[in-house]
């Protein structure tokens, strides 16, 4: 199978980009991690596979899969990629667009100065649809890791993310600690385990090691999980500029019940095709 393909990258979280609209695509895992594989393939954090939408309501629809061959349902960075994938493929003339995704619909607007705006939906906090084991519903938890206690917020955004406090970002392990946590049992989905600094109730500092993945440069849905669990502990605003190592993304939450609003830029870095 001959793929044409974009390569893409929300913040240094980079992206295979897949026209499943003009070509017949066929993935399985195996071919999602070989056109991820840094030394045999493109090389990429996550594929996204692009794909006419099943409602007349939505403009598209688009399936995210992890560098380890497994689909997963949301992905932050992966929806501003897209919003400018669309738009640069001329599939869509829009500015405002509703996608289709495995965890509902998503609106997304190409704002002036190039950045794009997601309203990733509102965060899910009930232990069992996160899915996280855990009696009662609580803003942190305590999460044994071999011997030790971790409190961390467990948070949905369509995926399941654990967020952890610490005092220094450069300094946590995230390496160590983020493989357990994204294989502890009481997330019997694995998880996405964010490590976040608080620097003031405007700015603050996160790596995320990624469910499939390993650390990203960015992680979208794991800055709102971020953002949600620091604001129900009232640590931080109702806007923070939450920094990334690969650059910086404005999470908006008011509070429960109300949509995460994540913006922030994507790019184009080119084309190719590939024999897969
Ligand atoms: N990089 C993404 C998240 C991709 C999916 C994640 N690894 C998972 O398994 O849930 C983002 O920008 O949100």
């Amino acid at each position: 199978m001959r793929l044409r393909f974009t390569k893409m990258h929300g913040l240094g979280n980079d992206f295979v980009m897949l026209d499943g609209i003009s070509q017949r695509i066929k993935l399985s895992p195996q071919k999602i991690r070989r056109l991820a594989d840094r030394h045999l393939g493109v090389g990429c954090d996550q594929v996204l596979l692009v794909e006419s939408p099943r409602t007349p309501d939505a403009d598209f629809r688009y399936r995210i899969f992890n560098a380890d061959g497994g689909e997963v349902e949301n992905c932050g960075n992966g929806a501003r990629c897209f919003a400018r994938f669309v738009r640069e493929r001329r599939l869509t003339g829009k500015h405002r667009l509703l996608v289709e995704t495995a965890s509902g619909t998503l609106e997304l607007n190409l704002l002036d100065d190039g950045r794009v705006s997601v309203d990733m939906g509102a965060p899910v906090l009930e232990p069992e649809q996160i899915p996280f084991a855990a009696d009662v519903r609580a803003e942190s938890y305590p999460l044994e890791v071999d011997g030790e206690t971790w409190l961390i917020g467990a948070v949905s955004m369509g995926n399941p993310h654990a967020v952890l406090l610490v005092d220094d970002v450069d300094s946590a392990p995230v390496e160590t600690l983020g493989p357990k946590i994204e294989h502890h049992e009481r997330f019997p989905q694995r998880v996405n385990a964010g490590f976040l600094q608080i620097q003031s109730r405007t700015q603050a500092r996160l790596r995320v090691f990624e469910r499939g993945v390993g650390e990203t440069r960015a992680c979208g849905t794991g800055a709102c999980a971020a953002m949600v669990a620091a604001r129900l502990r009232d640590l931080v605003d109702d806007e923070v500029q939450i920094q990334l190592p690969g650059g910086t993304l404005t999470i908006h939450w008011s509070g429960p019940d109300r949509p995460v609003t994540m913006t922030g830029p994507a790019t184009t870095v080119f084309h190719g095709q590939i024999v897969i």
